[in-house]
């Protein structure tokens, strides 16, 4: 174990994956959740919740040099990137978190905030953005490009080469076909079965997947 100290921003459900994934690996030597002020002194597994959005700047200069966003999302991650931001701006540095249990190939290329769940799969070749979810038992195929800010939900399986935009979501046990290309800011609903391109900004979703409106 380090002497490193971390915060995570966001006490909800994504949190407690996040922090399980954290107490197996036994990383860090103190773990401080923030949430809003009306939760302080709440635990979530058996980490408390220590202060709120108010105090990073405090608890920063108070020696926690980590941080790591665990607010999640389902569509719209704005509130994901502008914790990001604000994290970046008090200087804090931004690890990526990975399960004991996922497969993950040295051959990738990852950027920082990342969060890789249980049992997910990342093969070669392929690039993580920035604050992604790559989340419970997905699988990413060799040489795709998962852009920043976007989750890819459990069970979801993205074949090789698929290249997918910032801020997107792809649903719970979905598939993408290999070299499809799906754009930024687009919702990929649970359980569909991509085979064309889908655009920027759209929700679609179905066995063939269809664009069903702009978002
Ligand atoms: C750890 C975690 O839990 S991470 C979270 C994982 N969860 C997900 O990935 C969920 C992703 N979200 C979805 O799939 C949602 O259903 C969305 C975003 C596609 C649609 O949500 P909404 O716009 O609220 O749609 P709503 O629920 O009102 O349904 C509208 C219609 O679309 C249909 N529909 C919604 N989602 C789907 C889907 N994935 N596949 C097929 N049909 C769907 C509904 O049956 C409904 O049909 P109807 O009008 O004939 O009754």
């Amino acid at each position: 174990m380090t002497s490193e100290k971390l915060l995570l921003i966001g006490g909800g459900g994504h949190c407690k994956s996040v922090l399980d994934s954290l107490l197996q690996s036994n990383q860090y030597s103190e773990i401080g959740i923030i949430d809003k002020k009306k939760n302080i002194g709440k635990l979530i597994l058996d980490k408390y919740i220590i202060g709120c959005d108010d105090d990073l700047i405090k608890f920063h200069q108070q020696g926690y040099k980590y941080a790591f966003v665990t607010l999640g999302s389902v569509g719209d991650p704005s509130s994901r990137v502008n914790l990001f931001t604000m994290l970046e701006e008090i200087c804090f540095e931004i690890p990526n978190i990975i399960d004991i249990s996922s497969t993950v190939s040295n051959y990738i290329n990852m950027e920082t905030g990342i969060y890789i769940g249980k049992n997910a799969v990342v093969n070669a070749g392929t690039s993580i953005g920035k604050g992604a979810i790559i989340n419970t038992s997905s699988t990413i195929e060799h040489d795709c490009e998962i852009a920043k800010f976007s989750h890819i939900a459990p069970g979801a399986v993205i074949c090789g080469g698929v290249k997918i935009g910032e801020n997107s979501h792809i649903g719970a046990n979905s598939v993408v076909q290999q070299e499809v290309k799906i754009g930024a800011n687009t919702i990929i609903g649970m359980g569909s079965v991509v085979l064309k391109n889908v655009d920027n900004y759209v929700l679609a979703y179905g066995n063939p997947c269809k664009e069903v409106r702009s978002k």
